[in-house]
């Protein structure tokens, strides 16, 4: 995709570089018009765990950056949203020992369970915003440490996925305070690592990266690369921080991601101490609170529920009695990383299509379960503006129809579509102009999109799921 050269003034380029692949943005940094665009997916295991091994995440930037022509020469700043939590381990020469372990592998679940258990969950909701679940980069740790010691032991730096690009790209050893909240290891009240901690997990406090403040620049681009020559590296962040910058959120206003992950944050001015664990208290790049809850079955769930019943994802049927939780990976909201998917409700007259109408239900259930205690974060008054729906899964008709049908609530849909990329954007733009994220995202106009009404409360569907989740904890 490319746009003339000759008539825009500077560019920059957002990266996402989440979970199913890496896409690229130049954006035009008066206009916010996307002048190019790339993209380039990523293996991911399947089995008992869930990896991909950090070479693939570079050689997809490095081919994502490619696809945008002439742009990546000509890009005056750079930054990189990257999916959070992944554990990723390297030698003295910045190479892989290991495949990053992913925020949605489950594997780290008893380790979680364990810290838990260990210092108490108001511990850690008062000390760090969170209590850790398995896909907290703390008990991916701790599960390296137990299966395999050697890696942990011959680690000389522990990177989250996007500090390991932004390493490759700048040199620079570093992360943002929107991707470490996500650790487990730095501390949300002090805004600094818990060294107690780390010596009890065994981790040195020099093997991670200087964790960089808002506005607060990584470097520069290393030589070498097809960049422009001093092109700033911004602090990137991670991939649902990103986004809240590229849409410019304020309190009270949620925004709901269908992508693998599916997701529900706010920004807000309390810091989030939520000890039952569903919100995790991120923090936001722009400074502030990114109070979140995030599932780990969503659009990857129902597409593999579609693909089993040998129907396209948009074949839904209305009615019938199911109530479906496809939690094929287990789940983190509700915290079941034992349960797998749960069908009930089967009568002789149910049909396929309301089998994956069901899917869709479970999967979105799970997380409008989430969204009050979100909003509540703040303290303040939730706006009465549409709920933002971003992410892969935004561009199909039976993800919008459901949300709406089991939240309420008015819909809008960015006619941006890569939220995450956009707002990696516009922290790079942040870093070459000065200007504040918020000023930016309102120039670009990054939430205009179509707006869905709001459709009445579907209680029958929301009773049966209801009905259906003890079990799925039995
Ligand atoms: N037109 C569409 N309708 C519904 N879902 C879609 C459509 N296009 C893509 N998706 C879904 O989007 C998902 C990818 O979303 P994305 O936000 O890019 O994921 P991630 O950021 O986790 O890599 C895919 O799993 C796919 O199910
Ligand atoms: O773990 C979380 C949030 O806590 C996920 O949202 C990951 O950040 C992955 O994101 P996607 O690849 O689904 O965008």
């Amino acid at each position: 995709m490319g746009s003339d050269s000759a008539s825009h003034g500077s560019v920059v380029l957002g990266v996402d570089s989440s979970t199913q692949s890496t896409k690229v943005l130049a954006v035009d940094v008066e206009t916010g018009e996307v002048l190019a665009s790339g993209q380039a997916r990523h293996t991911v295991s399947t089995g008992a765990g869930r990896e991909t091994d950090p070479e693939v995440w570079w050689s997809a930037l490095q081919s994502a950056l490619g696809q945008t022509g002439e742009w990546a020469g000509r890009a005056e700043a750079i930054s990189v949203g990257g999916q959070q939590h992944g554990l990723v381990v390297l030698d003295a020469q910045g190479r892989a020992l290991r495949p990053a372990m992913l925020w949605n592998d489950v594997r780290s679940a008893p380790q979680a369970a364990a810290l838990v258990d260990k210092y108490g969950a108001g511990h850690w909701a008062q000390r760090f915003g969170s209590v850790p679940g398995a896909s907290f980069t703390v008990s991916k740790w701790a599960w390296l440490a137990e299966h395999e010691p050697a890696a942990a032991e011959a680690a000389r730096a522990v990177r989250l996925p996007h500090d390991f690009l932004t390493e490759r790209l700048s040199g620079a050893g570093v992360t943002d305070r929107g991707d470490v909240s996500g650790t487990g290891w730095w501390r949300s009240d002090t805004e600094r690592y818990d060294e107690a901690l780390l010596a009890e997990i065994g981790l040195a406090p020099e093997l991670l990266p200087t964790v960089l403040g808002p506005g607060e620049q990584a470097g520069t681009v290393r030589d070498g690369l097809p960049l422009r020559a001093g092109a700033l590296v911004a602090a990137g962040t991670g991939d649902n921080a990103a986004a809240a910058l590229g849409l410019g959120l304020t309190p009270g206003r949620a925004a709901l991601s269908l992508g693998t992950s599916g997701t529900v944050y706010a920004v807000s001015r309390q810091r989030p101490t939520d000890t039952s664990g569903v919100v995790a208290g991120f923090a936001a790049a722009d400074g502030g609170w990114l109070p979140l809850a995030c599932t780990l079955n969503c659009t990857l769930a129902v597409d593999k529920v579609a693909a089993l019943l040998g129907r396209e994802r948009e074949d839904v049927e209305p009615g019938g009695s199911v109530a479906f939780l496809p939690f094929l990976d287990g789940e983190r909201t509700p915290n079941l990383p034992y349960a797998s998917g749960l069908l009930t409700g089967l009568r002789h007259d149910t049909t396929a299509g309301q089998v994956l109408q069901g899917a869709y239900d479970g999967a979105v259930y799970a997380l409008l379960g989430a969204l009050d205690q979100v909003l509540a974060v703040d303290g303040g008054a939730p706006s009465d503006e549409p709920l933002l729906v971003i992410g892969g899964g935004s561009r199909g008709v039976a993800w919008l129809e459901t949300v709406r049908r089991l939240s309420g609530r008015a819909v809008q849909v960015p006619e941006a579509g890569e939220l995450v990329a956009l707002g990696a954007a516009v922290q790079a733009a942040c870093t070459l102009t000065g200007e504040p994220a918020s000023a930016i995202a309102a120039r670009w106009g990054t939430t205009s999109g179509r707006v869905h009404a709001a459709l009445p409360l579907d209680t029958p569907t929301l009773s049966r799921l209801a009905s259906a989740m003890p079990l799925a904890s039995a």
